[in-house]
């Protein structure tokens, strides 16, 4: 039976087609904290659509369910339904709040499931400063970058066999008395985790990644890596990468290579290729941050570069984000359910309702996406900021989550 129900209202978009005015969008509440932050930016992004298009275009929300609230709709271990995949496949463009996943034990994740399913190979974090919102470093503003993560491999894919399982065994067991692998050092009790990383995959990224780039006259590209030590899939990634500057982008050595440039079509400025070994890379943006711009990276790496990232500009509080394929894309904030927080209303809605600003332009409805910018450089400057922000301003007041949504929507 049916639980999801599709607005009286509003067109679908289709993949190739001009976005309607009045789009149908799904939406996934979320566990957690997702229950305080989905209707926030829901109404955040409503009052920026009605006040940059005067009634022209709106939007049509769909409840769509995943997680908890669908055990809770669908029954007992229904965790990510047919219809909702059907409908995030027929409906093209979603967003959705974040989704616990236990440690260990129980499902797998279900922010993962839907990266697969939908081959949404790309997780897009840009990472910027917004003026007021306190951060550690001494220029915060100099961080200003966009995180390309590859989404659907990696060890990240889940491909794993738990320790002293009969199928471990069999694993163990292939890999050393037919793979002659001898490096196993406790294989009685080993778990075995499987890391694909391949060519199709790692060029899909990049060459998104180098787009981006010229799109929006970035600088630089780099490629970010533990190739040193896991030489055929992160170093894989890395020659990938590099191949593919040079043969689809026409990127040329510099200094006999590896690093490489080209120029972009579009402005005539040179856009450098380089890479960096992901340990460096992490002390580097803390300590030189000017000097990155887009980041393709693997998908493990980009999950903690992202935090990492996004602790620099303020935290997690306002850190957006979208996984896109060349068909379909479900936006979503980079935290996750903070589970002590949840029916609160106290943490920051910033991150969805940023996830959400990306889906206006993602639409092409800048003149709304705008907006959200502005109405929350201007609540932040006004010091009406939630308890992550409070906590490390002076002369801050903190507000509820619900009451950033409104500061917002008053100042725009
Ligand atoms: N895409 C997704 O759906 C994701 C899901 N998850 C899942 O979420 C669950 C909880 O993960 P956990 O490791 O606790 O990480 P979370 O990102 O949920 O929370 C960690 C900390 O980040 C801060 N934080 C998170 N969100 C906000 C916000 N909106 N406003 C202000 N501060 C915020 C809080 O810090 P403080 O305590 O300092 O106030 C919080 O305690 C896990 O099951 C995990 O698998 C995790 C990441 C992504
Ligand atoms: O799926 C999860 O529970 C965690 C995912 C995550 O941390 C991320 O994608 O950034
Ligand atoms: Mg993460």
């Amino acid at each position: 039976m049916s639980h999801i129900k599709v607005p009286a209202e509003g067109q679908k978009i289709v993949p190739g087609q001009a976005i309607p005015n009045n789009p149908i969008i799904p939406f996934i509440e979320g566990d957690g904290i997702g229950a305080d932050i989905t209707p926030v930016m829901k109404d955040v992004i409503d009052a920026a659509v009605a006040k940059a298009y005067g009634g022209a275009k709106k939007i049509h929300w769909m409840e769509v369910y995943a997680g908890e609230k669908a055990t809770k709709v669908y029954g007992d271990n229904v965790w990510l339904p047919e219809e909702t995949l059907a409908a995030l496949k027929e409906y093209s463009v979603s967003i959705k709040g974040p989704m616990t996943t236990p440690v260990g034990g129980g499902i797998r994740s279900l922010n993962v499931a839907l990266r697969q399913e939908l081959d949404l190979y790309q997780c897009v974090r840009p990472v910027r400063y917004f003026n007021g919102v306190p951060s550690p470093l001494k220029d915060p503003s100099k961080t200003d970058m966009v995180i390309f993560r590859e989404n659907t491999e990696d060890i990240y894919a889940g491909i794993e066999w738990e320790a002293e399982s009969d199928n471990c065994k069999k694993v163990v067991d292939f890999l050393q008395n037919e793979m002659g692998v001898k490096k196993i050092r406790f294989p009685e009790t080993s778990g075995i985790g499987i890391k694909p990383v391949s060519k199709q995959g790692t060029q899909r990224l990049v060459r998104a990644a180098i787009q981006y780039a010229i799109d929006n006259d970035k600088p630089s590209v780099t490629l970010v890596h533990k190739g040193n030590i896991m030489k055929f899939t992160e170093g894989g990634f890395r020659d990938w990468g590099y191949e593919l500057a040079q043969t689809e982008f026409g990127a040329k050595p510099i200094d006999g290579g590896p690093w490489c440039s080209f120029q972009n079509p579009k402005t005539g400025k040179e856009i450098i290729v380089k890479d960096a070994i992901a340990d460096a890379f992490l002390q580097q943006i803390l300590l030189r941050p000017a000097e990155y711009s887009v980041i393709a990276t693997l998908n493990l790496n980009g999950d903690y570069i992202s935090d990492a990232l996004a602790a620099q500009v303020g935290g997690i509080g306002i850190a957006p984000g979208a996984n896109i394929s060349d068909q379909y894309a479900i936006f979503e904030a980079t935290h996750g359910t903070a589970p002590k927080y949840a029916g609160q209303d106290k943490v920051n809605p910033g991150s969805l309702i940023l996830s959400a600003e990306m889906m206006l332009r993602h639409l092409g409805w800048k003149e709304a996406a705008d907006l959200v910018i502005e109405s929350m450089e201007k609540a932040i400057g006004d010091k009406q900021v939630t308890y992550d922000f409070a906590r490390l301003m002076d002369g801050a007041n903190e507000i509820s989550c619900s009451a950033f949504g409104k500061a917002m929507i008053e100042r725009m």
